[in-house]
């Protein structure tokens, strides 16, 4: 339940998980009909690896974000043992072919446990550890299922009309932050109070800051978790994401009413 208010006050309660929590719009529908919904919404792809950023900042040993991302990835050093095990020396096509040819399985695994615990090895692309097909993206695994937007959307517009949620920008918000206010001020029927003024590019940070939060003469940026460096991630990897949420993004645009540009 929500704190009762005063004539003039609203009352506002922010939970990431509501969004994506299955049994949520029930509940709130439940607690009140009329309620106002303001979801944050940014590129999915970002979103997973900031999601993933956050993961490993606070469980440093969890696996790379691509073993998680993905299912069923095959290693070169599986492939070469499927070769070998099949062992067909006609067929053995996986990079110079008379060299593996002329191996046998002892020396060939001799020659990659070698590599696999060369480190130098791992930049080398015929390196045993190297995935050389990625698999296939593991839509359940949290940080992308989260980012499968419309599916969740849906959820909510089976017991709210749209014009009761709000959709803010989350790249807007970063580099318009009173742009995206302004529109969170007019959905809540509020006067526009918070506007450009309150607002500075604080270069350190990345980000907009407060110039000056009530009660405090200093300026205040968010916290340290909150815009960090993100890990790096392969190209391909993110290409593959991509593609993969072309069409619910695609669905989410038609459901939302807009488009957020996210290629
Ligand atoms: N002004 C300002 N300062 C810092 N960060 C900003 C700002 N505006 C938006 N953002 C973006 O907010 C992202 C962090 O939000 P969270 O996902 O942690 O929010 S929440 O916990 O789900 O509420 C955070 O994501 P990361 O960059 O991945 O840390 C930022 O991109």
């Amino acid at each position: 339940m929500m704190p009762k208010a005063l004539d003039g006050q609203i009352v506002m309660e922010k939970t990431p998980r509501y969004f994506v929590t299955v049994d949520t719009p029930a509940r709130v529908h439940a607690m009140s009909q009329d309620v106002k919904l303001i979801v944050v919404v940014r590129d999915p792809v970002t979103r997973a690896i900031s999601d993933y950023t956050q993961i490993i900042s606070k469980t440093p040993d969890i696996p790379s974000f691509e073993s998680l991302a993905f299912k069923n990835r095959t290693t070169a050093l599986e492939v070469l043992v499927t070769m070998v095990l099949q062992r067909d020396d006609e067929e053995i096509t996986f990079n110079d072919q008379k060299y593996y040819r002329c191996l046998n399985f002892v020396h060939l695994m001799s020659l990659m446990f070698l590599l696999a615990n060369c480190e130098a090895c791992m930049t080398n692309p015929l390196s045993p550890s190297l995935p050389v097909s990625l698999g296939q993206i593991d839509s359940l695994w949290s940080p992308l299922w989260i980012g499968l937007y419309a599916q969740h959307m849906e959820r909510w517009l089976a017991w709210f009309p749209r014009s009761q949620i709000h959709l803010v920008n989350g790249e807007r918000l970063i580099s318009d932050p009173a742009g995206e206010l302004g529109k969170v001020q007019d959905f809540l029927g509020l006067q526009r109070i918070v506007t450009d003024k309150h607002f500075y590019f604080n270069k350190t940070k990345g980000f907009p800051c407060l110039k000056k939060p009530e009660g405090s003469s200093k300026p205040h940026c968010l916290g340290k978790t909150k815009g960090r460096t993100h890990v790096t991630i392969d190209p391909e990897v993110i290409q593959k994401l991509r593609d993969f949420y072309k069409p619910h993004n695609q669905r989410f645009y038609q459901l939302a009413g807009q488009n957020f540009g996210w290629h």
